[in-house]
């Protein structure tokens, strides 16, 4: 089943929360209702658990349409995975076809909690959801990530180059070169940690990586994840388009900041 329509533009910087498991149902809608339209060129995305997708989709549409016709962009929806076939027996799995249908504009692929124990997804399995998400018309933002810190300082962006590598050349080789994709970088002893990764190690790391997609016809866009929050992006000076925020975002007020931080740099 192929879904024609493609995904809205995004704007140049791209701020994205995941709530991953951590709200239930009211504090998902709480949280949303409480998020302010950013203003351009951001476009703010909010990837809920997969149950609180409706109530958030038409929360979201009552707050995009208040902000038409002014200078804040709408907040986009995405989802956190996605089967990698449209439909069929696949008890407990989520459709990219219905997550579509759903408003969804992204659909976050492979991230370190899915690459690891229990789930053990794979380069494999995270292109063929890359290529669902295509097919139906959604943009896959796939995470990618050195598993572990490296012991040796001066290795620590070598050993970063080299996983990351891998995991986006799966991609690359699989899709169509003219669509729009998103990389998060996001060391995974970065997540759930009490700090970023440095400013350094993200830029270098980011700038080699940005090399294996020159010439692309699809834009790439690379946002830094782990421990981001406040501060981190007039540290980075422009090395990523963006950031994808976890824990640090459950506090609005350090979402308004980081808007704010991105409109004062500009
Ligand atoms: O999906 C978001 C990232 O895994 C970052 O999470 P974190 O900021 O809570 O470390």
């Amino acid at each position: 089943m192929m879904a024609s329509s493609l995904p809205p533009p995004l704007a140049p910087i791209l701020i994205g929360i995941s709530t991953k498991m951590y709200f239930d149902l009211p504090t998902t809608t709480k949280y949303i209702s409480s998020l302010s339209n950013p203003p351009s060129p951001i476009s703010l995305f909010i990837i809920p658990s997969f149950p609180a997708l409706p109530a958030a989709q038409q929360l979201l549409a009552d707050k995009n349409r208040l902000a038409q016709h002014s200078q804040f962009c709408p907040i986009l929806l995405g989802a956190q995975n996605c089967h990698h076939e449209d439909t069929g027996p696949f008890t407990g799995e989520v459709s990219p076809l219905m997550l579509k249908q759903l408003g969804c504009s992204i659909v976050e692929l492979g991230h370190a909690e899915r690459r690891a124990s229990p789930f053990h997804e794979t380069d494999e399995m995270i292109t063929l959801k890359a290529q669902a998400a295509i097919r139906n018309g959604l943009v896959p933002l796939i995470c990618i990530g050195e598993r572990a810190r490296s012991a040796v300082a001066s290795e620590s962006v070598g050993v970063a180059i080299r996983e990351c590598s891998a995991q986006i050349k799966a991609i690359l080789d699989a899709v169509p070169g003219d669509r729009e994709l998103i990389f998060a970088y996001e060391p995974v002893w970065a997540i759930g940690a009490e700090k970023p990764a440095l400013s350094y190690h993200i830029a270098t790391v980011v700038g080699q990586l940005k090399q294996s997609v020159q010439g692309r016809e699809g834009a790439v866009r690379w946002l830094y994840g782990g421990s981001a929050g406040p501060g981190i992006w007039e540290d980075l000076k422009g090395a990523v388009d963006g950031l994808f925020l976890g824990r640090f975002a459950h506090d609005v007020g350090n979402v308004e900041m980081i808007l704010k931080e991105i409109s004062k740099a500009r």
